[in-house]
């Protein structure tokens, strides 16, 4: 039986085609204009040198931006980029833009939980203040006071073991009386081999071929939450 749930962003509670149609795009063409706005404010500047710095250290910031976008191209959940990311998207959210896209049943689920009395945690390759936005302009309200805590990949990956038992020893239970939901069967592995419960959410709508058998990676397997009992 679960005591706090663990969940997962793009693909569990939210579409990818939002994150990947929507977000990302307004990222890329937004990024040159602000780092050109904020590039010398202090806490843009590390993460942008961060990224020089894995480039072969000190590159022109034009240069930065160019591998930046092209790491959202390539999808990449590199700490430096969703920082800047989230930086970015604040200002979308505030012009009304867009609003975060949650599935309703994803909604549902998590209002139920809360009033339930069980703790509710991200953990989301978006940064934390990303996080915060997202479910703080989401397509069902502000659904930020529904959450106990936050993580991002500054906790370690979303496919490494470390970083489950990092998050099990911060949230204050032991791993076993976690459920951690994913649509990505490796990030579940990584929350097993922690000890963590794991549920496989499995979208149509970003999934159009069930997983079944050997794909679902021997996770339990549902298309929504509603099909979720943290009591079993
Ligand atoms: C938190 S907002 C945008 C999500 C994002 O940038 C991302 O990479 C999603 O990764 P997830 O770990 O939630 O699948
Ligand atoms: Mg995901």
């Amino acid at each position: 039986m679960a005591r706090a749930i663990l969940t997962d962003i793009e693909g569990t509670t939210s579409g990818i085609s939002f994150v990947k149609d929507v977000l990302f795009p307004y990222a890329r063409r937004a990024l040159p204009g602000f780092v050109r706005a904020h590039g010398s404010e202090p806490g843009v500047r590390k993460w942008l040198d961060a990224v020089a710095a894995e480039n072969g250290g000190v590159c022109r910031d034009e240069m930065v931006v160019e591998v930046l976008q092209g790491w959202i191209d390539q999808d990449r959940k590199h700490t430096a980029l969703k920082a800047l990311q989230g930086m970015i998207w604040a200002a979308g959210y505030r012009d009304a833009d867009f609003t975060a896209h949650i599935y309703p049943d994803a909604a549902d689920g998590l209002v139920r939980w809360h009033a339930a009395g069980l703790p509710l945690y991200v953990y989301s390759s978006g940064s934390v203040p990303a996080q915060r936005l997202f479910f703080g302009h989401s397509d069902a309200g502000d659904l930020t006071r529904l959450f106990s805590g936050w993580f991002d990949t500054e906790v370690g990956g979303k496919r490494e073991a470390d970083s489950y038992r990092r998050i099990a020893e911060a949230i204050e239970l032991p791993a076993s009386e976690i459920l951690f939901l994913s649509d990505v069967v490796e990030e579940l592995d990584a929350a097993r081999e922690a000890g963590m419960d794991t549920v496989l959410v499995d979208r149509r709508e970003d999934y159009p071929e069930a997983r079944t058998g050997e794909a679902t990676g021997g996770h339990l397997r549902v298309e929504t939450f509603d099909r979720i009992d943290p009591q079993a």
